[in-house]
């Protein structure tokens, strides 16, 4: 696989983060900093906060206070289009694989011949050789999201951003996004992951925030967040409690 970019060196922060909706306070992060190597991922009970979040960093979403920083700038267009975003539900053109693929590699100003070279290396990435003709939207769950990841990368992204991308899949479709996204981290893209799965983060997470409320309740080193919490609410979180 070729370096998609080289986003290991990425520093996201935000600070003084709010969202306000109505009368309540949907989002309120003091400081958090997403900075050096391996996935980020963000874990959290339901209405915690976590996509809003997300949404919040890739700037889909504006917040009332506070700013969301790339490399020590206010998060602007160029950088914006230098990320990306994968849904939980793929959003797949009602076209063939090849050709959701290509709608992205043309706007990258890319030759018919290299645009061809270049699908065809991304979908051996993500085991989807020789699908190129079949029909987008064909495809099973899991394939649909490796599709949607694969065109997400296809922008060599500094910086890509995952909401829940496996919490429909079985095991085995779960594991191949898993290896897909752990293969982009290795190769230099900054992954930034949401997901319910504390096995997931286990798995995958070099860093781990914990949501609790709309707040950074904990963010750290994956192991001791996950295995040495002092925080009453995300050590029940992370026993199985039901928070809410
Ligand atoms: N546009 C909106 N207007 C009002 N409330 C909203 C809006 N968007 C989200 N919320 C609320 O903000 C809270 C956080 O939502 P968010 O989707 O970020 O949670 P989450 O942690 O991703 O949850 P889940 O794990 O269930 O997906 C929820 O209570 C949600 O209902």
């Amino acid at each position: 696989m070729r370096d998609f970019c080289g986003g290991q060196g990425v520093l996201i922060e935000a600070t003084g983060l709010r969202l306000v909706r109505g009368d309540k306070l949907l989002l309120d992060i003091a400081h958090l900093r997403l900075g050096g190597p391996g996935p980020t991922v963000i874990l959290g009970p339901n209405g915690a906060g976590k996509s809003l979040l997300l949404r919040c960093l890739h700037g889909l979403i504006r917040a009332d206070a506070g700013q969301v920083c790339q490399d020590g700038l206010p998060l602007n267009k160029a950088q914006r289009m230098r990320q990306a975003m994968v849904f939980q539900r793929p959003v797949l053109l009602r076209r063939s694989v090849a050709a959701n693929l290509d709608f992205v590699l043309r706007r990258q100003g890319l030759s018919r011949p290299a645009r061809r070279e270049r699908t065809a290396e991304l979908l051996a990435t993500g085991g989807l050789s020789g699908r190129e003709r079949q029909w987008a939207r064909s495809l099973s769950g899991g394939e649909a999201q490796r599709l949607a990841i694969l065109r997400a990368l296809a922008t060599e992204p500094d910086v890509l951003f995952l909401d829940e991308p496996t919490s429909a899949l079985d095991p085995g479709a779960t594991q191949a996004i898993e290896a897909l996204v752990m293969r982009a981290s290795a190769h230099g893209v900054r992954i930034v992951m949401v997901t319910h799965d504390i096995g997931q983060a286990r798995r995958l997470a070099r860093d781990v925030v914990v949501m609790i409320g709309g707040q950074v309740a904990e963010h750290g080193d994956a192991a001791r967040v996950l295995d040495q919490s002092t925080h009453g609410t995300v050590r029940r979180f992370l026993a199985g409690d039901l928070i809410f």
